[in-house]
């Protein structure tokens, strides 16, 4: 991983907004102008009170006190308004630029990095976290900049009236300044990163849950057996608790000093009143300011717990981040042949495990090379390395004798066609799945359709090559989707081709029209076939057999019978399983 050490929560995201900081300090700054604006009409019905109890009224000054404490009150609900926009655009930009950088990185990292699990945290990335900051920039950042403001001004205003009152007035503000760090201070941080997990660990089994109902009920298990969801319930259940035991006594102390802040001011104000010590209209400012001041205090309170919510996402984004990209060489290279070559790679996707250990082979040109092995003896993981899905540990892999961490990634993507076990479908129309944005004519993609025996179905279709697939429109076997795929492949035209187990969910007569295409598409490639089933590949140039990461042996298929057990037990299990019906 780099090391990119960095600041953090709000900071961070300060340093994320880059340019976008200034309207983020404009926002702030209107939010302060509004604070002392919203001041101003109290202080001016102050004055006018003051105005009222004298024994010579001066009405027009008393007018002109309302005039312009309606005047203050309209200029900032006027600004309070601008600082709000200010903080929307702000927010919306950084998340557009975040976004787009986020994407930007994703494009330039391992291929192999986007598996299930990791598309699964980098969509709740780009969705929730980077949604919560919108949230958090427009919202939290304008309310916390006035709940700092308004109470501190009120205060200090206050203390120049009258300084005891103003002492008793200020308690509350006191109280939270001690109690915050204990509610959100490193104390519990532990404990709300742990808050945050179980519930990430919570939604995470929530979804899996729902994905595993169908399975559930045929197997009759109900939810109280499904152990995984109910184990993360159980432990975001303890974390709360634990939280809030750890939280409320602080909390408690907080609400009961702001609930009853009226009273020790009404006290000491009555009591100074009646001594002569202040007027009625200071005893009634008190009233109103020494405890009005106190509800934008809870939007301090509300940001500490919105403030961890960010720092989670921040890190999460960060974590992404922070991933090792692939190195690009953008000069196009000129390889000679298409010659496959594997020297002594090693590769683990975690550090410590080995999946491939020292492999050496070689696929000649326009030749076929099958791997066989028991499953998760790292075939799909060789066809996978020669796209660089991964960087290999150790050793090289070279196509025509070059590097193929030389190539950039763009020529490397049209030299090798991949045909995965399972086939993605785009929501699109079938002609749009077939093109997948290359630069070829409705003609080439026919001609590929019909390569593929996929062109009479699609023709059947309702709107033909322009029926959409999925949600709204059609549905395809799995046979048809793979010959879908094998279209693509064919109409990309690349000089090398992987083929990924191609026909295992074929039906019998969908196998036999995608060994057809197979043999349209193979025709002067070279080819690498992850294969299971062994009678389709007897006729490949040369077999390797993988067991647990090793090439164990390599030759034709009569060599092999004669001197690889693990190829002879593979291929008697094949001829069994042949044989094999139900009784
Ligand atoms: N993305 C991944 N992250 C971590 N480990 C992985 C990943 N993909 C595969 N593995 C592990 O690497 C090993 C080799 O897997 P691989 O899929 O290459 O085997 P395989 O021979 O193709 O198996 P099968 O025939 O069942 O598809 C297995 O132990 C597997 O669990």
């Amino acid at each position: 991983m780099r090391k990119r050490k960095i600041k953090k929560g709000i900071f961070r995201l300060l340093e994320i907004a880059g340019s976008r900081k200034n309207l983020l300090i404009a926002s702030g700054a209107l939010a302060v102008l509004h604070a002392i604006l919203s001041l101003v009409p109290y202080v001016l019905i102050f004055y006018i009170i003051r105005e009222l109890t004298q024994v010579q009224i001066d009405f027009s000054l008393t007018c002109d006190y309302i005039v312009q404490a309606v005047i203050a009150a309209i200029i900032s609900m006027v600004v309070l308004y601008i600082s709000g926009i200010l903080s929307h655009i702000a927010a919306y930009r950084i998340l557009y630029e975040l976004r787009k950088y986020i994407i930007d990185r994703v494009g330039k990292l391992p291929m192999g990095y986007l598996n299930n699990k990791n598309s699964g945290a980098l969509k709740k990335v780009l969705s929730d976290d980077v949604e919560r900051i919108e949230n958090f920039i427009a919202h939290q950042i304008p309310d916390f900049v006035k709940g700092v403001a308004l109470p501190l001004l009120t205060i200090g205003y206050l203390f120049s009236q009258d300084w005891r009152l103003a002492a008793i007035s200020a308690v509350p503000l006191v109280v939270l300044a001690v109690l915050l760090p204990k509610m959100y201070g490193n104390q519990n941080k532990k404990l709300i990163q742990n808050y945050h997990q179980s519930l990430e660990d919570m939604n995470a089994g929530i979804v899996e849950y729902v994905r595993a109902l169908p399975v559930m009920k045929i197997f009759g298990q109900s939810a109280e057996n499904f152990e995984k969801y109910g184990h993360t319930v159980k432990r975001f259940y303890g974390f709360v608790q634990q939280w809030i035991k750890s939280s409320t006594p602080a909390f408690a102390v907080f609400m009961s000093f702001t609930s009853n802040a009226l009273l020790p001011v009404l006290a000491l104000g009555l009591y100074l009143y009646f001594q002569n010590g202040i007027s009625l209209a200071t005893l009634l400012l008190f009233l109103i300011l020494g405890t009005g001041y106190i509800k934008p205090l809870f939007a301090i309170n509300n940001m500490g717990i919105q403030l961890s919510i960010i720092n989670r996402g921040v890190e999460q984004i960060d974590a992404l981040l922070d991933q090792d990209v692939l190195e690009e060489k953008s000069e196009r290279q000129r390889p000679d042949n298409y010659e496959i070559l594997f020297k002594d790679v090693s590769f683990a996707y975690q550090s410590d495990q080995l999946v491939l250990d020292e492999i050496n082979f070689s696929v000649a040109e326009g030749s076929i090379t099958a791997l066989v092995g028991p499953s998760g003896a790292g075939k799909s993981t060789v066809g996978q390395l020669i796209s660089r899905f991964w960087e290999v540990n150790n050793g090289t892999i070279s196509i025509g004798g070059i590097n193929i961490k030389e190539y950039p990634t763009e020529q490397l993507m049209e030299l090798v066609s991949f045909v995965f076990q399972d086939s993605f479908m785009f929501q699109q129309t079938i002609y749009e799945n077939i093109k997948m944005g290359m630069d070829k004519t409705a003609e080439e993609v026919e001609n590929a359709a019909k390569a593929a025996q996929i062109h009479q179905l699609i023709n059947s279709l309702p709107d033909g090559y322009d029926t959409r697939f999925g949600q709204s429109g059609i549905h395809l076997s799995g046979g048809e989707q793979q010959r879908i795929q094998l279209a693509r492949a064919i109409l990309k035209g690349a000089p090398i081709l992987i083929l990924d187990e191609a026909t295992a969910f074929a039906d019998p007569e969908s196998e036999y029209y995608i060994q057809k295409a197979f043999s349209t598409l193979i025709k002067n490639k070279t080819v690498l076939v992850i294969a299971h089933r062994l009678s389709s590949i007897t006729n490949a140039d040369q077999i390797l057999v993988f067991d647990r990461g090793r090439m164990v042996s390599k030759g034709k298929h009569e060599d092999l019978l004669k001197n690889s057990t693990l190829y002879q037990r593979m291929w008697d299990a094949h001829n069994r399983a042949k044989d094999f019906v139900i009784q």
